[in-house]
């Protein structure tokens, strides 16, 4: 099959730190911020803000991620983030991956050092707000509920991984819910991007196209968790298609030191503790964060995190000493199901003992989850954002 061509920046041996107009821009010919008028402001992370944007000339409604590259903290690393997230999304879209934001343009301004992505508008809101507004309404996650996102999520994860991307920074602000309930999802700028699926032509990266891309209750709700961006959760239109029911295999890599990363990057209370301590790690490290979602939506309490004053520097040790403080919130917690313990200590686990995606599928906790159905968005889930407009913000605290 003919391979598609991704015009990646990162991937090419030397990345280009200050990119131009044109190694940069994606689908943005005569394109300017002028292009568009602001709605609203829906939201903003550490590295950019996302407006609510109308494209004059066609009056489509899209979101629009704005990242400063000059007078800020760590520009040279900004600027990397920047590159990876555009590659990535670039990478998605050509493997029309249902569980990513579509990109429409990316582009930049010399001038005034800012990088702009023009993206689908996902107007259900991010994942970490609806857990919080479901621990503010006193209603916990049944297990049919936590099923349903579990197995949404393993899928976004395994999306990525089999288009030669490690996310690294999985955690509930970075998921969003789209208009009909389902996961996508967000925010790339800490991925990183594999050669395994990626072969070089003229320069750029192509990716062959034959990889699939879209194709009761339990636990109390405690205190500590889904609270704001650093504590837990709180602050804070794809087609259909979907990967068949095999489960992508990249045990190829997995094992190989050589494709193991080292650099430290993500948040830290669902960070792998491979990552934290800065060893080699590999795709795993997103199938930790996995449990460490697990566990909040069991219990209402964020895993390493004691309290909302616990500092960056804690949660980190917190994470190295991770099998005692396990153990404690297991007990802690008795409620938990045996069946959900133990995939939690499946995930939350060293990288070599950790299962990936051909485990997770196959792990009671699973059972009688069609896979397919799940891939294919078939799944009716549990909560469908009710949007009366494109424009719409309701799910968007601002
Ligand atoms: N496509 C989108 N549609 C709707 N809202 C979005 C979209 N992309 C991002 N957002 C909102 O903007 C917020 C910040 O975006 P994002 O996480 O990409 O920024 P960031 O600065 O990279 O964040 P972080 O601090 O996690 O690195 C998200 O939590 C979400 O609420």
């Amino acid at each position: 099959m003919e391979p598609i061509l991704i015009p990646s920046l990162a991937n090419r041996l030397v990345i280009p730190t200050d990119p131009s107009e044109d190694e940069f821009n994606y689908c943005s010919s005569g394109i300017t911020i002028d292009s568009y008028e602001i709605i609203s402001t829906i939201g903003s992370g550490s590295y950019g803000s996302v407006y609510l944007v109308r494209e004059k000339s066609n009056g489509n409604v899209y979101a629009l991620k704005k990242i400063y590259y000059v007078d800020v903290h760590d520009s040279e690393l900004v600027k990397k983030r920047a590159i990876r997230e555009r590659d990535a999304m670039i990478v998605c879209n050509k493997a029309k991956n249902s569980r990513a934001p579509k990109l429409h343009r990316a582009f930049i301004d010399k001038d005034e050092c800012v990088f702009y992505y023009v993206m689908d508008y996902i107007g259900g809101g991010d994942f970490n707000s609806y857990c919080y507004k479901r621990l503010c309404e006193q209603k916990p996650f049944t297990m049919d509920e936590i099923k349903f996102y579990m197995a949404e999520l393993v899928i976004c994860i395994e999306t990525f991984h089999h288009l030669g991307l490690i996310h690294r920074d999985v955690k509930p602000e970075n998921i969003m819910i789209n208009e009909e309930g389902h996961l996508i999802l967000c925010d790339y700028g800490s991925s990183k991007q594999l050669f395994n699926n990626y072969s070089t032509h003229n320069g750029f990266l192509s990716v062959s196209s034959s990889a699939p891309g879209h194709g009761g209750s339990f636990g109390s709700f405690g205190s500590g968790s889904f609270g704001s961006s650093g504590g837990s959760f709180g602050s804070g239109s794809f087609g259909s298609g979907g990967f068949s029911n095999t489960p992508p295999n990249f045990t190829s890599f997995l094992r190989n030191p050589s494709s193991s990363y080292t650099s430290y990057i993500g948040t830290p209370q669902y960070m792998a503790v491979e990552v934290v301590q800065g060893t080699n790690y590999s795709k795993l490290c997103d199938y930790w964060s996995l449990g460490a979602i697990l566990f909040e939506l069991c219990t209402g309490q964020a895993l390493f995190v004691e309290s909302p004053d616990t500092t960056e520097q804690k949660i980190r040790e917190n994470i190295g000493n991770w099998r005692g403080l396990l153990n404690t919130a297991i007990s802690k917690n008795q409620s938990i199901p045996k069946v959900v313990e133990t995939l939690i200590r499946d995930l939350i686990a060293p990288e070599r003992k950790r299962i990936d995606s051909m485990g997770i599928r196959k792990h009671p906790f699973f059972e009688g989850i069609n896979w397919e159905d799940v891939s294919n968005h078939r799944n009716t889930p549990p909560f469908k954002p009710t949007l009366n407009s494109s424009t719409d913000t309701t799910y968007f605290r601002n």
